[in-house]
């Protein structure tokens, strides 16, 4: 049977175009050892990507059930680098080199179209059942999470940024859709486009991933970073588990410097103190005590995933006195003294 992919009509290119690329991709494939993608029937869309969309298929060799992310002219590259197909070859290589991981999605293959024209990839994953990402599961629940649940989801995903980190790469793009989620609490981390060896992340014109879920870093625009950057995100996601709603909310880079400036008092003194009065207020101790690790401003001072791990939110290891703190904290403590090394304006070049 065919393995025809939804087209629309602004997928379609001109005959001479599309022989060109044909033949282009014909060499490029030649590289590569590519599964063929007419060994899938196409089911149904389940979801879009960046460059196409995303479908359940059954492989007919075996019957099995997975899903395709379709990248429309993954074929295209360039000898500097440039290109999707570098892009699609460092995707499907991070998630290879997590395999076996249940945090993490699992790669099956990359295939291409063997004898049909066309420059298009295909990265055949495991199919997560159900459909629903961690965003679709806070808008059907349109409550937070509890404490308890909170903590089940971070630890599977701190888990998932502990694997990932080890192979020495980065996300970059974690973020409430690009985590799937199973009705039973299961969640897995997908939506790789981004990941990037750490700290070989060339000068980026504008910062990678959702500008809501950005380190500081990233949003000054350093040209390199590393898995810090990843763990602030899901201080962010952690957030918004416990809040029920998105920490950062502003969509203009510059005005988000300025928010995340701001904020670093809050941040700073969030081991004793709630968040914005009410947003996390009902939230432990201790549980803030590492959303304010896993948010520090400076990226040298966050907490790396597996020291996250470790933390006594996790761990329950003195919980008798969390509880005792809780109780005595009638009165806030007062807010701890700032101190912004290097931030005359919130617009002042990074330090290097
Ligand atoms: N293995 C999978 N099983 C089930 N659904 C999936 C799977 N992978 C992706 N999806 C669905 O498809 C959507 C888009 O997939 P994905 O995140 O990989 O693409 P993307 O957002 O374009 O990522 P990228 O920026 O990496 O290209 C997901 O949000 C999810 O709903």
């Amino acid at each position: 049977m065919e393995a025809a992919l939804p087209v629309t009509a602004r997928n379609k290119r001109p005959a001479q175009e599309e022989a060109h690329r044909a033949d282009a991709g014909k060499k490029k494939r030649a590289r590569y050892e590519f599964d063929d993608i007419n060994e899938y029937e196409m089911l149904k869309e389940i979801g879009e990507g960046a460059f196409g969309v995303v479908a359940k298929a059954r492989d007919h060799r075996t019957g099995e059930t997975v899903a395709v992310k379709w990248i429309r002219g993954g074929l295209e590259g360039n000898n500097d680098g440039s290109g999707l197909l570098p892009a699609v070859v460092r995707e499907a290589g991070c998630l290879a080199a997590c395999r076996g991981h249940p945090g993490i999605v699992q790669i099956k293959t990359v295939a291409a179209g063997e004898d049909t024209s066309g420059d298009d990839l295909y990265i055949v994953m495991e199919l997560f059942a159900g459909g629903a990402t961690l965003r679709s599961e806070l808008a059907t629940r349109g409550r937070p999470f509890s404490e308890d649940e909170a903590r089940d989801a971070m630890k599977q995903l701190l888990e998932a940024a502990e694997k990932l980190h080890a192979t020495g790469t980065i996300h970059r793009d974690i973020n409430p859709d690009n985590i799937l989620a199973a009705a039973g609490g299961e969640l897995k981390l997908c939506g790789f486009g981004c990941a990037t060896p750490a700290r070989r992340v060339g000068c980026p014109e504008k910062p990678v991933g959702m500008l809501q879920y950005c380190a500081p870093e990233q949003l000054f625009g350093l040209s390199c970073y590393g898995p810090e950057a990843d763990v602030w995100t899901l201080g962010c996601v952690m957030a918004e588990l416990l809040a029920g709603e998105a920490l950062f909310t502003a969509t203009e880079e510059d005005y988000m410097i300025a928010e995340r400036i701001n904020l670093r008092d809050d941040i700073v003194s969030m081991g004793v103190e709630a968040f914005d009065e009410t947003m996390l207020d009902h939230v432990s101790v201790a549980g803030r005590e590492l959303l304010a690790g896993l948010l520090a401003f400076h990226s040298d001072e966050r907490l790396t995933a597996a020291e996250a791990l470790e933390h006594r939110w996790f761990t329950g290891e003195e919980d008798e006195e969390v509880q005792e703190e809780e109780e005595v904290q009638e009165e806030p403590p007062a807010a701890v003294e700032l101190e912004f090394p290097g931030f005359e304006s919130p617009f002042a070049a990074p330090a290097a």
